[in-house]
């Protein structure tokens, strides 16, 4: 059986039963609300085929690197992470062959020892604060989505999550903040909401928007088209 899609270019593509996975890019800045909203979808699909690819889990590997200069590294400069490496694993996915997935630890602010086999899915979720930053990634997507949530209420959320679960203080969140992070967001993140197909403003609380993509994306797992 054939069937209809859009291709990556806008263009009407015929796709054979063999499904190609579509991509969707979740975007925004830091604490804005992107994992929370990507596991909002994929909690609506269960037991289905959607598989979420972090880029944060693509910083760099700084095992080289003592614990202290690691702390010097700028995590919001587009050069901190191997989109190469992103890439050829997203090439994969698309291609249907499995990956080894890395695992990121952000307390010791490397790439874990170990990965993990991740197969191929009919919907990939690529998320993270730079994905609209590389024309190579941006061209791999289907759907392109960004969280847009105020400055204030981000760093309110990112102080919270970064002491519980980031093993950090309150005054190195604060000087990561007003040093790197704020201005990273001003230069690189911000203007990329200009590629985005559709912005979800305040993130994981968002339920209209949250039903929406949840809708897109059953309308893809069951017609495996982009088209409602
Ligand atoms: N709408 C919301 N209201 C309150 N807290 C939220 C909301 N959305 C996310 N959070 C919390 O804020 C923190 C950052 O959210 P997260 O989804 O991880 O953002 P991002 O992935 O964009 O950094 C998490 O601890 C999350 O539980
Ligand atoms: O080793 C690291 C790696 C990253 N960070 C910070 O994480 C955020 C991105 O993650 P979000 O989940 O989108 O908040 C980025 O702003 C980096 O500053 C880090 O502190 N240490």
């Amino acid at each position: 059986m054939r069937s209809q899609r859009k291709g990556r270019k806008g263009e009407n593509i015929m796709i054979n039963d063999t499904k190609k996975p579509i991509v969707i890019g979740v975007a925004g800045g830091s604490g804005s609300g992107k994992t929370s909203v990507t596991r909002a979808i994929c909690e609506r699909f269960v037991d289905k085929s959607i598989l979420v690819m972090e880029q944060d889990f693509y910083y760099k590997d700084q095992a080289s690197l003592p614990f202290e200069e690691r702390l010097k590294t700028n995590y919001d400069h587009p050069f901190a992470f191997d989109n190469d490496l992103l890439i050829e694993h997203l090439n994969k996915l698309l291609e249907q062959k499995p990956i080894d997935k890395p695992i990121y630890d952000f307390k010791r602010h490397t790439r874990s020892e170990q990965s993990v086999r991740v197969e191929p899915k009919e919907v990939i979720i690529v998320e993270g604060i730079l994905i609209l930053e590389d024309q190579r990634l941006m061209d791999l997507m289907d759907i392109k989505v960004f969280v847009d949530t105020d400055s204030d209420l981000r760093i309110i959320r990112r102080l919270l999550r970064d002491i519980n679960e980031r093993g950090r203080t309150i005054d190195s969140v604060i000087d990561q903040y007003l040093s790197v992070v704020r201005p990273m967001h001003l230069q690189f993140i911000e203007p990329t909401k200009r590629y985005a197909d559709i912005i979800i403003p305040e993130g994981g609380e968002n339920h209209v928007a949250i039903d929406l993509m949840a809708t897109k994306v059953e309308t893809i797992l069951t017609k495996n088209t982009l088209n409602i």
